[in-house]
């Protein structure tokens, strides 16, 4: 899997957040995006995804079909928000029906993927945040989709869940993936870095 990003600009208003940014991303590899609060991290995370559409320039899933790019992505960020008023099984049961997650994935396993103690009646919306943030980084890692993208992973994350999730991460080695991140943990995980403000 090849994404080809070429000559990527996206302004709000009149100023420039990303300036003719050219890369191209491969599987097997991870990659860092990295950059001071509000240089565009998550933007240009958004943009590969084509969440949002640049002013200038493309990304390209070589050797995909454009309008199928969407289902060959992951992503999981603070704002790609989780169901709430949904218990666990029925949001795992919706990204099942979605193709997010692969029809195998049942609730017992994806507890004992998460380390969750089970609580089938509990809603979203009444675990803690880093719970829900471990909830929302458990889908992504169950899903069999090659491109994870990452928008501060671990953030709210105590030590414990950290260690859970690079180790769930290492065994995904085989997918494209890109952080995008200050957290020192994460960029050190990557393979390759890629510093923002070069795109100014
Ligand atoms: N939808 C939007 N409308 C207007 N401005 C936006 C929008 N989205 C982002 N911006 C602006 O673009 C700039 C880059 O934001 P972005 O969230 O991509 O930065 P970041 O590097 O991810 O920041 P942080 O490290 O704080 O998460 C910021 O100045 C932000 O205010």
């Amino acid at each position: 899997m090849e994404i080809l990003v070429q000559n990527l600009s996206k302004k709000f208003r009149q100023e420039f957040v990303i300036q003719s940014f050219t890369y191209s991303f491969h599987s097997g590899n991870s990659y860092a995006i990295t950059g001071p609060n509000g240089s565009g991290k998550s933007t240009l995370l958004q943009l590969i995804a084509q969440y949002t559409l640049p002013n200038k320039g493309s990304v390209e899933m070589v050797g995909i079909d454009d309008e199928l790019a969407y289902s060959q992505i992951t992503y999981a960020a603070p704002y790609v928000e989780l169901i709430e008023e949904y218990t666990l099984q029925e949001h795992l049961e919706l990204l099942k029906k979605n193709k997010y997650l692969p029809p195998s994935a049942s609730i017992e396993s994806f507890e004992a993927f998460i380390d969750l103690q089970p609580n089938r009646f509990k809603l979203i919306k009444n675990y803690s945040s880093g719970m829900r943030q471990k909830i929302k980084l458990g889908f992504a890692l169950l899903s069999d989709r090659p491109v994870l993208l990452l928008d501060e992973p671990t953030t709210n994350f105590d030590e414990q869940a950290k260690e859970w999730f690079f180790k769930r991460l290492n065994d995904q080695r085989e997918k494209l993936i890109i952080i995008a991140s200050n957290e020192i943990s994460e960029i050190t995980f990557c393979s390759e870095k890629i510093s923002i403000s070069d795109f100014k």
